[in-house]
């Protein structure tokens, strides 16, 4: 690096014309365009490069001042001479030269303030598109001290730069928005003429960023305020906003047509009357008033005064017709009783205990089952189920016991009518050893071994009269004596009976204990038949699909709409055991993911609620007719009904209880073969299915 003091000697100190003379002068000295680039001047801390004529002249050095040639790359010898010459030499000018470098000087100067004080980005290229000025904006907008610009092609230290496309057609480019640093900027460029001659181009940049928010900001407003709009003018209440004199400054549809239709001045004195709004006025408190604008026009209208810096500016006026008010007021009363009364039904059943989840479905009529044989559960009393065969007594039973304080205890079921009558007395009670012939050993029974927990007595009306009795001891006493003990048995055992048969019946026919059946009845709960709440139908055929599902793996996953149709058409004699049993037969026929229709037995499929409870169909005239035929005639009759109404061999076999060899060769025999599935495709083809009686 080489340093050379320099003094300027001239009166107006580096004026312009001087500045470019000794630019000119060292271009002509140093050649080497690299090294004319790496020259500085340096004065008074700042350093500019020397071959930027606006840079130069803007350090004002005066006369006699002393600066700093600075060259960062070795000189040729004798440069430095010629230079200290340059300076030393140069001859003074006459006075009327010196006034005009003076007024050149002063234009330049007072240009260059002005450019450096605006807020924009100024980039100058000449005609190679080399930047030539750049101002402290454009170097900070750009993020580039002002050495990385100046000298540089444009192009190369700002990619976005279009100056060279402004240089080689000559065309400004006006008002273009670019991003530069993230920096929304907008840009004018235009060439630069000189005596008719394109000598260059220049830039001029501005941050339009906080323009941009403040357009964001100017959308969002009127956005919004057209939303708003929207809603006041949609809602069917009249809304309005007035001034401080109560005229009205804005006004929905609703209220400027309410204003028009009676003819009344906007003001809000013509709705709430001039002694109440001077009040309002006096005092601003928000208040609610019924108003009568015409006779027929009545309105509940509600005033919000608008207060600014305590000082009373106006109101917000909202006014609903009364009589819709009083339509909607009904309407809200009407449905808080609704529900008052739902709340409190759906309390009934919402607190039951998990214990009754097995039992499905939703109907009322088995939700109030449920609901009392949740109640009982938590009590000691003695339960007694009726209900017809299968509508799930003793899931009930069960459910009851694991609903109770005694659910770790046993739970020990009886079934009455399945036990010899011999020997019943000994199965509930127990035996001691020698009571009888073949009792070698003592016995322990039911009741003892439900001590402490639950015996369910199934089917109890098959008791006989003298076990009754007996039931009845153990029901009072608490105590059982074993068949051929002598001393009683003192136990805590909770009973649950349960029976179909109607017991009222048999306490007046005699063949059941009265008192017994008191003792029974302290809380009788009934299980409706199916046909009664066939609600509980779809809830019954998901369960027990996600039940053979886990049983046999198989992936059913619904049903055909017309499949639970059908089964609620059936009047269900053997209730829930049968629908499970008539699943559990769709299943393995079923060749799809569903549950279909077809793969129902004929007495579902073709059944009407009619038809289902007539005792008989195709067969009816045997079991009233007085001859009786052969076995063949029979069964050659049955076979021409049911090949009818199976589509292959197999179904007819599976329905029939035979072989898919047997079916074959009965149609055989009785040449049906050409019959078989002939209803039941008829039953395809036409959605009303034939009746069996055709
Ligand atoms: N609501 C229900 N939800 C699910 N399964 C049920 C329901 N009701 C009954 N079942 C099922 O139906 C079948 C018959 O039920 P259950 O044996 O409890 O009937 P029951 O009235 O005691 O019959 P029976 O009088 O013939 O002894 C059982 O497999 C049971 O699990």
């Amino acid at each position: 690096m080489t340093s050379l003091p320099l003094t300027i000697y001239k009166k107006n100190g580096l004026h312009v014309r001087l500045a470019a003379a000794f630019i000119t002068k060292l271009q002509s000295l140093l050649q080497n365009k690299e090294l004319l680039k790496k020259t500085y001047v340096v004065y008074n801390n700042k350093k500019v490069q020397v071959n930027n004529l606006l840079s130069l002249v803007s350090l004002k050095i005066g006369r006699g001042e002393e600066f700093q040639l600075v060259f960062e790359q070795a000189v040729p010898p004798g440069i430095l001479e010629e230079i200290k010459d340059f300076f030393e030499k140069n001859e003074l000018v006459d006075s009327g030269q010196a006034e005009a470098d003076r007024l050149m000087m002063e234009n330049s100067m007072t240009l260059q303030e002005a450019i450096a004080a605006l807020p924009n980005g100024i980039i100058v290229v000449n005609k190679e598109n080399v930047i030539t000025y750049a101002n402290d904006v454009a170097a900070k907008l750009l993020n580039k001290a002002p050495q990385e610009l100046i000298n540089h092609r444009a192009d190369q230290v700002i990619p976005s730069s279009r100056l060279h496309v402004v240089i080689e057609t000559n065309k400004p480019e006006l008002g273009e928005k670019q991003i530069i640093n993230n920096t929304p900027l907008l840009t004018n460029r235009s060439p630069v003429m000189f005596d008719g001659q394109m000598i260059g181009a220049v830039a001029v940049f501005q941050d339009i960023s906080n323009l941009e928010k403040v357009s964001r900001e100017l959308t969002n407003v009127r956005e919004l305020q057209q939303r708003l709009d929207l809603v006041l003018q949609s809602v069917s209440d009249l809304i309005g906003l007035t001034d401080q004199e109560g005229t009205f400054i804005y006004a929905n549809e609703e209220m400027t047509g309410m204003f028009q239709k009676q003819r009344k001045r906007k003001t809000i004195q013509a709705v709430i009357g001039t002694s109440a709004w001077k009040a309002l006025a006096v005092e601003p408190q928000p208040f609610m008033k019924m108003v009568r604008i015409a006779p027929q026009a009545k309105y509940i209208t509600k005033i919000n005064p608008l207060v600014v810096d305590g000082e009373f500016k106006g109101t917000v006026v909202t006014m609903s017709p009364y009589d819709e008010m009083k339509l909607l007021l009904q309407k809200i009363e009407l449905m808080e009783q609704r529900t008052k009364y739902l709340e409190f039904e759906l309390s009934k059943y919402q607190k039951l205990n998990d214990a009754f989840k097995t039992i499905k479905g939703s109907s009322k009529v088995l939700l109030d089952s449920l609901t009392m044989a949740d109640k009982v559960a938590k009590t000691e009393s003695t339960v007694m189920i009726t209900g017809e065969s299968g509508t799930g007594k003793e899931l009930v039973a069960r459910a009851v016991h694991e609903a109770s304080s005694r659910k770790e205890k046993p739970f020990i079921r009886v079934n009455c009518a399945a036990i010899h009558p011999n020997l019943m007395e000994s199965e509930l009670f127990g035996h001691e050893k020698g009571a009888f012939t073949g009792a070698y050993t003592t016995h322990r029974g039911k009741f003892e071994l439900a001590n402490n927990g639950t015996i369910f007595l199934d089917e109890i009306g098959d008791l006989n009269f003298e076990l009754q009795a007996k039931i009845l001891r153990v029901l009072q006493e608490k105590e059982v004596d074993r068949v051929g003990g002598t001393r009683p048995l003192k136990l805590d055992v909770r009973i649950i009976a349960a029976t179909n048969r109607n017991l009222t019946k048999m306490v007046d026919e005699g063949t059941f204990r009265e008192d017994l059946y008191y003792r029974l009845h302290v809380i009788p709960i009934h299980l409706p038949p199916l046909r009664s709440r066939i609600d509980d139908i779809p809830y019954l055929v998901d369960h027990f699909t996600e039940q053979l599902n886990n049983k046999l793996g198989k992936n059913i996953n619904g049903y055909e709409a017309s499949f639970i149709e059908r089964l609620c058409h059936y009047h269900w004699p053997g209730n829930i055991r049968e629908l499970q049993n008539i699943i559990e037969r769709v299943f393995h026929l079923t060749e799809s993911h569903l549950l279909c229709s077809k793969d129902l037995p004929p007495h579902i499929f073709y059944g009407t609620k009619e038809q289902a409870s007539k005792p008989a169909g195709p067969f009816a005239e045997w079991l009233t007719s007085k001859h009786v035929l052969k076995l063949e005639d029979y069964e050659k009759q049955i076979f021409a009904h049911a090949c009818q109404l199976y589509p292959s061999y197999n179904q007819l076999a599976q329905a029939l209880g035979i072989t898919h060899k047997t079916a074959a060769k009965k149609l055989r025999k009785y040449g049906l073969e050409r019959m078989l599935g002939k209803k039941y495709q008829q039953a395809a083809i036409f959605s009303q299915p034939p009746s069996l009686n055709e």
